[in-house]
């Protein structure tokens, strides 16, 4: 009897110790250890492979296969049991994000297998993802995990619809040469004061080019198209692009010339853009005559290269490129012939039907007695650009009244002077060449911008225009610009 109250009671005491060696392993964490040494035992009885997975190709061009697998490993629930995971606010409220930090571990289990992912970097700071795999599974699983990774990725890329503003910056050497920030402009052909035909012209070419492949693919072409945007400034031609990203769900590359050092170094930052996407690069007429005494500079052969076929065609396909310029006046014709720049649109300044547009849009105002008045004005020439007439719309937009008698007293005063430079421009327009005629040429833009450039016009740009970082040109002629 005494023999078995004995066993019972060392039986209970072995199992308070147990649990108190498990309470004192789960919280002081020392688990995390004993699982550790667990894991390092086994691992001395396997065999490993690793597969590298750099950012980066020979060619310095993006690694798509890097990009789905960082994607998929964020999708992942085992990187909350990396050591170390950044958070970051998601698109839904109060929704958090986890995404890996660098140099980090995580595991994944694919039908039976268990894999690791370090997320790691080279000695030249490129960034890499390595794949370890016991060499007893890899046989039997890496071809379909990397259909699997590759799979998921898709999926997801497809739920996620966020558009993306890439801007270039100075070479680090190290992580390419694009930043991304998300790109949510508001704007679209609908916002933008356009001459209906024209509009409906620009969004069906857009349409045949999407559906364009097979055609670009029997024509041996690569599947791009370019475009011109010039008028004078506040006309609408950033957000044109905008309208335009939003209207292809492309994404948007916007190329600042001041951060590129040469030719060669243009040509390596085409190389590194995605499909489906817009390149734009603005105020290509200002960028030039600033750079003329340059010689270090990108030059016009630079650009011409730049959208010439054989290098685009190492690019990736689906693209949109768009110069914009306030005139064509300063750009070598060789620029502007077609096939280098398929579609030239001008954005003139404000006339009466396009006013009629932006009152409608802004102060949801069809007609009004001022109407007559207005229109008077315009035909005697005054202008202004939809960008300042939008602003004294937007500061009274309580009172259309108000604002109508604003734009009026403005028309003038300023658009008088601009009338007459509207006139000019219109004429030099007349006088086409035969670049733009045989170019598709679609002027006709109802709005266009004057030179305005008053503080709050500059203010309205930055609360709506393309958001836009640039830094100062070195040679100080380049105007530094909200756009
Ligand atoms: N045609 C238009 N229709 C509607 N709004 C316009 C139009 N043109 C300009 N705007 C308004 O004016 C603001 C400035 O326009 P935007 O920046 O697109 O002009 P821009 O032609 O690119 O000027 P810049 O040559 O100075 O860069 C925009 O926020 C836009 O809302
Ligand atoms: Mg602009």
């Amino acid at each position: 009897m005494g023999m078995l109250w004995d066993s019972i009671l060392l039986l209970l005491v072995a199992a308070f110790a147990l649990f108190l060696v498990r309470v004192v392993l789960f919280k002081t964490g020392l688990i995390y250890m004993v699982k550790l040494w667990r894991r390092k035992m086994i691992d001395t009885f396997h065999v490993y492979q690793f597969y590298k997975v750099p950012e980066f190709n020979d060619n310095v061009q993006e690694n798509q296969l890097y990009l789905k697998v960082y994607a998929y490993l964020n999708s992942l629930s085992s990187i909350e049991n990396s050591d170390f995971t950044n958070l970051f606010t998601g698109k839904k409220t109060n929704e958090i994000i986890l995404r890996l930090d660098r140099n980090q571990v995580v595991g994944d289990e694919f039908l039976g297998a268990r894999v690791s992912w370090i997320n790691g970097q080279d000695e030249d700071g490129v960034r890499n993802f390595v794949l370890k795999i016991r060499k007893a599974d890899k046989r039997r699983i890496l071809g379909s995990y990397l259909q699997h990774i590759h799979t998921v990725s898709d999926e997801l890329e497809q739920r996620n619809t966020e558009l993306k503003l890439f801007m270039n910056v100075d070479d680090d050497h190290q992580n390419g040469r694009w930043r991304s920030i998300p790109f949510d402009h508001p704007c679209t052909f609908e916002n933008i004061a356009m001459e209906t035909d024209l509009k409906n012209k620009v969004k069906s070419d857009l349409e045949s080019f999407l559906k364009g492949k097979q055609y670009y693919n029997r024509l041996g072409r690569v599947w791009k198209r370019s475009y011109l945007l010039y008028g004078p400034s506040g006309t609408g031609k950033s957000s044109f692009v905008a309208a335009m990203a939003n209207f292809l769900d492309y994404d948007v590359y916007d190329i600042d010339l001041s951060k590129v050092v040469d030719d060669s170094d243009l040509k390596m930052l085409l190389l590194q853009t995605r499909g489906k996407s817009v390149i734009v690069i603005e105020d290509l007429d200002r960028y030039l005559s600033a750079t003329k005494s340059t010689t270090t500079a990108v030059t016009l052969s630079g650009i011409l290269n730049f959208t010439d076929s054989i290098l685009s065609s190492c690019a990736a396909d689906e693209r949109i490129m768009v110069f914009t310029m306030t005139g064509k006046e300063l750009i070598d014709p060789a620029m502007l012939r077609p096939g280098r720049v398929d579609v030239h649109i001008h954005f003139p300044l404000c006339d009466f039907t396009a006013f009629k547009t932006l009152a409608n849009n802004y102060l949801g105002v069809k007609d009004h007695k001022l109407f007559s008045q207005v229109e008077g004005i315009f035909q005697n020439g005054a202008s202004l650009s939809p960008a300042e007439i939008g602003e004294l719309m937007i500061a009274n937009r309580n009172s259309p009244t108000r604002a109508l008698k604003y734009v009026i007293n403005a028309l003038q005063t300023d658009g008088d002077r601009r009338g007459t430079g509207r006139r000019l421009l219109l004429e030099s327009g007349s006088r086409r060449g035969t670049t733009e005629e045989v170019s598709q040429d679609m002027s006709g833009l109802l709005c266009g911008g004057g030179g305005g450039s008053s503080p709050a016009v500059k203010e309205f740009r930055k609360l709506y225009g393309l958001l836009r970082i640039k830094s100062s040109r070195k040679s100080g002629s380049f105007d530094v610009r909200d756009g």
